[in-house]
């Protein structure tokens, strides 16, 4: 199996005042291509702060994160935003649609900070709707369309250059139950198909339920890694 994300022995320590916060006291785990995988745990306990190293958003104060082969903690600014340019796509909890643009402009935005010409960029944009189920909605702007079509948007933008790596933040805070199922299993059949690794961070252990794995922290540590793939087989044998 190929190993896309591995992270060792990482913390984050953050000054207030007179004391220290660890939002991240060790962590470590290696995340493979084609996993979704889900970090869960409640307000404060480091889900944010893990996201963000992962993503090259922050630096950590000690230890090492590689994503795709490469050293992330080691680059500079510059270097860092081509990194996520090239390997990172990003689902939103508040969606970040452009209310101007209709779904297949804001699906193609990513596209043309690339340069990318218009009928390629338009092209790709359309197949990405397709592949999300919005095929009747693609000159609809933001506000005609419902909170899980805008997600649906989202998760075809995040997906329309082809990044190895998928970052989503609480991608379901904002829908009703109902929609944030459909979305999960949405996010789960991408990953499958386009063969994605996919990491999302909740506090809902129930969303989780949709991941691969999920990667419990709390106080900044990791409690335990769950592997649902493990134990829907032992349910299946059980049956
Ligand atoms: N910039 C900062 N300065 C100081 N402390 C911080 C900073 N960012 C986060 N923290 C602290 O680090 C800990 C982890 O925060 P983090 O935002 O990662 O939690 P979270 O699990 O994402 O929470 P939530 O679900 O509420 O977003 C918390 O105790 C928080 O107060």
């Amino acid at each position: 199996m190929e190993r896309v994300i591995e992270v060792k022995s990482l913390y984050k320590l953050y000054r207030v005042g007179d004391e220290v916060v660890r939002a991240l006291d060790g962590v470590g785990f290696e995340i493979f291509k084609g996993e979704f995988c889900a970090i869960v745990g409640t307000s404060g306990s480091g889900k944010s702060t893990l996201l963000n190293m992962l993503a090259g958003l922050e630096k950590p104060t000690r230890g090492s994160v590689v994503i795709a082969g490469s050293h992330i903690e080691n680059l500079t600014e510059e270097q860092l935003v081509r990194f996520r340019r090239e390997n990172v796509g990003f689902i939103f909890q508040s969606f970040h649609l452009l209310g101007t643009m209709n779904a297949v402009e804001n699906v193609a935005l990513p596209l043309s900070f690339r340069g990318v010409p218009r009928d390629v960029r338009m092209r790709k944009a359309d197949k990405m709707l397709d592949l999300v189920k919005l095929k009747k909605h693609k000159k609809h702007l933001p506000n005609q369309m419902s909170g899980g079509q805008q997600q649906r948007v989202g998760v075809a933008r995040a997906l329309v250059l082809d990044p190895k790596i998928i970052f989503a933040d609480e991608p379901t805070g904002n829908l009703d139950s109902h929609t944030s199922e459909e979305v999960m299993r949405l996010m789960q059949q991408v990953v499958r198909e386009q063969k994605k690794t996919l990491v999302m961070v909740t506090h809902d252990a129930h969303l989780a339920t949709y991941a691969d794995r999920v990667f419990h922290i709390r106080d900044g540590k990791i409690l335990k890694i769950e592997d649902n793939r493990k134990i829907a087989l032992q349910g299946g044998l059980k049956g």
